[in-house]
Order: C-alpha cells, then structure tokens, then sequence
C-alpha cells in the first residue's frame, strides 16, 4: 500500500494532504489556543460538562503504529452538556508526545507547549450507529483533551505504561487487566475551552466537538520516555521509517490556522 503516514519528514504532517486531501481543509487540528480570543459564553456555564465512564469496560490497549490506544466498550458511558446536542459515548482513549518534553502536546496554549496530550475520543449516540459513521459528520465526534506537563507520576496512566512492554511492536495488542478509570485522568477543575475541528490524524474527518481542559495534569518524565519505547514498525518487519531504530519517538501534528473559527471558553 501507498506508504503509510506518519510523524518523519518522509510521511509526517506536511505530506498527509497528498494522500487525504480533508487534512488542507479549514476546520483542522490542533490549534493554537490564543486566550485573548476566547469568548466565555454563558449558554456552556448554563449547562456544566458531565461525563460517565465504566473502568470495566476498558478491554485492549494496542499499539496502532502511530502511538498506544485503550479501546472502550462504548456501552454504559456518556459524556453530555458544555457545547454538546445530545449524548456522546467513549470509544477509546490515546496519548500524543514529543521526542522531549518540551514539546508533545498537539494543542498550544499561547504558543506553549507541553509534554504531551491525552484525547478521549466520544461518538454522538444520540445520532449515530457508531464511531466511524459518526466520524463522516461535523457533530459526529468529541474529544476531551488533557494536558500533559512533567511533574509527579500519573498512577492512572501507570496503568497503560505498565502494559506497554507487551505491545512494543505495531499491531501487538493485549487485554487491560487493571481496570483504568478515565475519569481520574482528568484535572480537578473543569475549565476548558472549545471550539470545531477535526481528527488530529489522517483521515483528519472535521467532525471532532473539541472540549481542551485549561488545567494541566502532571506525568513523570519515566512515564514519558515510556511512551517514546513503542516502535512503529511491525514485529520481524524492518523499520520503514527512519525514526532512530523505528522508536515512535514523536507523535504529535503541529497546530493549524483557528482561522474564522469561533473559540470559546468556560470556567476561569
Ligand atoms: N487525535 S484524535 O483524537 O483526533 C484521533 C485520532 C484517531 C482517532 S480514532 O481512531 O478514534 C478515529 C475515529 C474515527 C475515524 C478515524 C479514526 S481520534
Ligand atoms: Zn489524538
């Protein structure tokens, strides 16, 4: 197949439009978060974000060659309200880095960076059969961002690190024993601004509601270089890409233009 995209100068960011031409569009992500644009908009404090998650339901966790992802039965949770028609529902949770931590996350905030990102990506259940139908419609999918910055270990991602081991190579996937609770990976304060965009990674459908918590949460540097120890390249396969020994080192697409794009804001 056409060479497969990816994060290195042969397959990152700037070549994805040749292949999905949807990633040159004018709804895309990530963003950067200009505060002094941000309205706060009383109809989003009229209606507080709220969310249930089934630590149960957490089954796999899988390196899909672009980074680890923990796939959710979507049965049982529900994101509802902030900016939200109707009622979202979990289909899976991933992380987004850089090769240090200076650098990582896909949203800035002022033109800062931070280590990395955490997306919890919701289909509208309410409308659609499932997350890759949901995904061909602009209110078809939300995700909730979280910053990342070095600080205290995470216990909760704790969790997926210590899978990570066993899904060093690309398409190795093993069941989530521990049960992980996505709601302990969330900040404490609730504040977040939103605004209409899109996938972060090819196809980069603009059919993503993006909720992006203002309050950083702490993960520990060991947890990070964790992360960088995943290879992009298939078991006994060699490495295509010419990452140093194929080590998913960087995963992150750098920010598009808001353009005419309204950015609002809840919470101080
Ligand atoms: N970084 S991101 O949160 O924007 C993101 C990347 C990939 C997905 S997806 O695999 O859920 C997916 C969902 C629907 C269609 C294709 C992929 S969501
Ligand atoms: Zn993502």
């Amino acid at each position: 197949s056409a060479a497969e995209w990816g994060y290195t100068k042969r397959n990152g960011p700037f070549t994805w439009a040749k292949n999905y031409p949807t990633a040159a569009g004018i709804r895309q992500s990530p963003v950067d978060i200009d505060t002094a644009l941000a309205t706060s908009d009383s109809s989003l404090e009229s209606k507080p974000l709220r969310w249930k998650y089934v630590p149960q339901n957490t089954r796999t966790i899988v390196n899909s060659g672009h980074g680890w992802r923990v796939d959710v039965d979507s049965e049982g949770s529900e994101l509802v309200g902030g900016p939200l028609e109707g009622t979202y529902k979990l289909q899976q949770f991933h992380c987004h880095w850089g090769s240090s931590s200076d650098k990582g996350s896909e949203h800035t905030v002022d033109g800062q960076s931070y280590a990395a990102e955490l997306h919890l990506v919701h289909w509208n259940s309410s409308k659609y059969a499932d997350c890759g139908e949901a995904a061909d419609y602009p209110d078809g999918l939300t995700v909730l961002g979280v910053l990342l910055k070095v600080g205290a270990k995470n216990p909760e991602l704790q969790k997926v690190i210590d899978l990570i081991p066993s899904i060093s190579h690309r398409g190795e996937k093993t069941e989530v024993k521990e049960a992980i609770d996505p709601a302990k990976m969330l900040p404490k304060t609730l504040s977040y601004w939103t605004y209409l965009g899109s996938l972060t990674v090819p196809p980069c459908n603009e059919s993503v509601t993006w909720i992006l918590f203002k309050e950083p949460v702490e993960v520990s540097e060991e947890q990070l270089a964790a992360f960088r120890s995943l290879r992009c390249y298939k078991r006994g396969e060699e490495c295509p890409c010419d990452e140093v020994d194929g080590l998913l080192i960087s995963n992150y697409r750098p920010t598009l233009p808001l353009g005419t794009r309204e950015l609002r804001e809840c919470g101080s």
